[in-house]
């Protein structure tokens, strides 16, 4: 019996728990693999009646998947209220969404379910709630860890070979320069290093590395980070033997043609790295976090409030983010 992935629900407002219904109806024609949703299951049955889906939901954890994913949705019940309201955020389910998250962190470190993919969450609304971490990839960061130093966590978005990382991630963007450091940018780049070889089987990867400022600081003319941050930071790493070059201009690094050129592109922040590869490949590219004990994916999009309930949402993301995590996780 396959082990299965973990799905934990994301914003119930959102797209997410649609999309995973959606999937699970069509999982003989996608041959998909067995996974548990982690999340409520009656606001999962009023959701899938919403969608006219015909899908059975047995809520019998992530021990009990594999057995019944043939004929059930498997669902491991999360705690906390969970309504079925599409597109209306609210505090209240925010206890259940970060709840699944946990458990299916849980669930993925001690080897229940081999790798996590996560629905969308919706920031604002958790952050209102109390949530204290920027994003999943922080969060999972901090639950991996287990009370001890938190890894490293890199966000990497990956369409084939495009593949896009910022050093830095969910902060504002009038922090960037004060927070890009020589050591930071090592330190990512080194997971991404890593993880390339180990998780994507690229045995000597190559990687561009995009400077802050316009023209990569055109000399030093446009701003300084390049040659005191992001240059000795290349440096470095070339030392260490990882295949690094830059920084280049940001601007020109991501036309495809050049992006190709390496297996992966360092950018200097989120917007700098997200934006071409959602330009690109909104409709399928996926969000998958480096430098973590654990496989996690996630689609690309957010809880994409305005298709909620409505069946519209496109699955692709969260499709590819399964085949991912799959893919990433075959041998277990
Ligand atoms: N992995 C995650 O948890 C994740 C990822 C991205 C954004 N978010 C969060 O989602 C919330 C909303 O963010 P946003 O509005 O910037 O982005 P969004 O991706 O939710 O929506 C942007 C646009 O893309 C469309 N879209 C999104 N998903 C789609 C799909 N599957 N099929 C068809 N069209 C789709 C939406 O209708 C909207 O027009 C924010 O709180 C953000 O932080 C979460
Ligand atoms: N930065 C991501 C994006 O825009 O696609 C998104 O916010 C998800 O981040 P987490 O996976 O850290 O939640």
């Amino acid at each position: 019996m396959d082990m299965p992935l973990a799905i934990s629900m994301g914003e119930p407002a959102g797209v997410g728990p649609d999309i995973v219904l959606a999937l699970y109806a069509r999982r003989d024609e996608l041959k998909l693999p067995p996974f548990c949703l982690f999340g409520d299951a009656p606001f999962l049955r009023a959701r899938a009646l919403r969608l006219g889906l015909n899908v059975d939901i047995a809520d019998v954890g992530a021990a009990g998947a594999g057995a019944v994913f043939a004929h059930a949705l498997p669902v491991a019940q999360v705690e906390g209220l969970v309504q079925d309201h599409p597109g209306q955020v609210s505090q209240v389910s925010a206890g259940a969404v970060i709840g699944a998250i946990e458990m299916a962190v849980a669930a993925t470190l001690t080897g229940t379910c081999r790798g996590l993919v996560t629905a969308p969450i919706h920031k604002g609304a958790l952050y209102h709630a109390g949530f204290k971490h920027p994003g999943h990839t922080e969060f999972l960061a901090e639950l991996c860890a287990n009370g001890g130093k938190p890894h490293l966590p890199v966000m990497m978005l990956a369409h084939g070979g495009l593949r896009a990382v910022p050093v830095t991630i969910h902060v504002p963007i009038k922090d960037v320069p004060g927070l890009l450091t020589k050591e930071l940018i090592v330190e990512t780049v080194r997971v991404v290093a890593h993880d390339l070889k180990h998780r994507f089987g690229i045995a000597n990867p190559q990687i561009g590395m995009a400077g802050l400022n316009p023209h990569a600081g055109e000399g030093g003319g446009i701003g300084r980070e390049e040659l005191e941050i992001v240059g000795p930071a290349v440096a470095q790493l070339q030392f260490e033997g990882i295949g690094v070059e830059g920084p280049l201009p940001a601007d020109t690094l991501f036309y495809p043609t050049h992006w190709a050129r390496y297996d992966a592109v360092v950018a200097m922040y989120h917007d700098q790295a997200l934006i071409p590869i959602k330009t690109v490949a909104f409709e399928d590219a996926v969000n998958v976090t480096l430098g973590l004990p654990i496989v996690r994916t996630s689609p690309d999009h957010g809880t994409a409030f305005d298709l909620a309930g409505t069946g519209r949402a496109s699955p692709a993301s969260f499709l590819a983010a399964i085949r991912m995590a799959d893919a990433m996780t075959a041998a277990r």
